[in-house]
């Protein structure tokens, strides 16, 4: 096997790699991300107990107990291109050994849940809900750079989107963890989630810079490839479900639907939404 080179693997003086400063043994192998720094200690509050605490840049880090559960909980901020360092950077605790820099023989899967904030665009997705991505589809260039594998299904919904949207490029779509569906989000919406490159003009949000595509919101609402349609968007949720895929973890996003896009509305009860999220994911994982 191939020596991973210093500068692919970047490992800190005190050993912990790049960007989430943590050693192979500060992570348990189920985890928790959260896109907001201040949402982690909103999860590791319902710890026993917290064994690691670790912080740099938007990368927050507790991992303890709940209920005799060793957990991990992690920021990860906004975007799919934190989802590309923080899913690889996982992925080289676990699976690769940073003494020989080699890919370990025996792989380790994680089972990450992300818990996190969502607009919907359907009216059936009603502002409070928490709604599970059971695919998603990415909107952002970061798997123009992967060798990802798209099932037929998969690839016909992103060519239907590219034509729906005028685009140069094919948007990826990805299915999330059916074991994790099934043990977390078994009560929960089903829904298939937009990953948008952004808050604003890519959510057909105008402020003052105005929208290249003015009807956005109406084609991503009307939007459909045979019987698939989209529920929600947010902006990371195609990452993680394209990487989990990628390096063979256990991946599932969950929603917390705090606005909706087509009644004009926003949760006045939004950190409620999320703390009840919580606790589910707390229960069930
Ligand atoms: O609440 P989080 O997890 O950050 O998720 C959503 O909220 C952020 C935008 O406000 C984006 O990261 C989006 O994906
Ligand atoms: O509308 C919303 C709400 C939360 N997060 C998003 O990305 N969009």
């Amino acid at each position: 096997m191939a020596v991973i080179p210093e500068s692919e693997l970047i490992i800190n003086p005190n050993g912990t790699i790049y960007h989430l400063n943590l050693l192979p043994e500060h992570i348990s192998d189920t985890i928790i991300t959260v896109g907001d720094p201040d949402r982690v200690a909103k999860v590791s509050r319902y710890f026993d107990e917290i064994e690691v605490a670790v912080a740099k840049r938007e990368f927050i880090t507790h991992t303890g107990y709940y209920k005799g559960k060793r957990l991990t909980v992690i920021s990860t901020g906004m975007g799919t291109d934190n989802i590309d360092i923080l899913m690889n950077e996982l992925d080289a605790l676990v699976n690769i050994d940073f003494q020989s820099r080699e890919p370990n023989e025996d792989r380790i899967r994680l089972k990450i849940i992300r818990v996190g904030t969502s607009g919907a665009l359907q009216s059936t997705v009603p502002l409070g809900s928490h709604l599970a991505s059971h695919t998603a589809v990415g909107l952002d260039s970061l798997m123009e750079f992967y060798p990802l594998e798209q099932r037929k299904d998969e690839l016909y919904i992103g060519e239907a989107l590219q034509q729906a949207l005028g685009l140069s490029f094919r948007p990826y779509c990805v299915s999330g963890s059916e074991s994790l569906i099934r043990k977390v989000a078994y009560d929960m919406i089903p829904g298939n989630t937009l990953t948008c490159p952004g808050f604003y003009a890519p959510q057909g949000r105008v402020l003052r810079a105005g929208l290249r595509k003015p009807d956005l919101l109406q084609t991503y609402r009307n939007f459909r490839a045979k019987d698939y349609r989209f529920t929600n968007f947010e902006m990371e949720t195609a990452g993680y479900y394209s990487l989990g895929r990628l390096l063979d973890h256990e991946v599932l996003s969950l929603n917390a639907i705090v606005a909706n896009r087509i009644s004009k509305t926003f949760a006045a009860n939004a950190e409620e939404v999320i703390d009840d999220l919580i606790l589910k994911v707390l229960e069930r994982v």
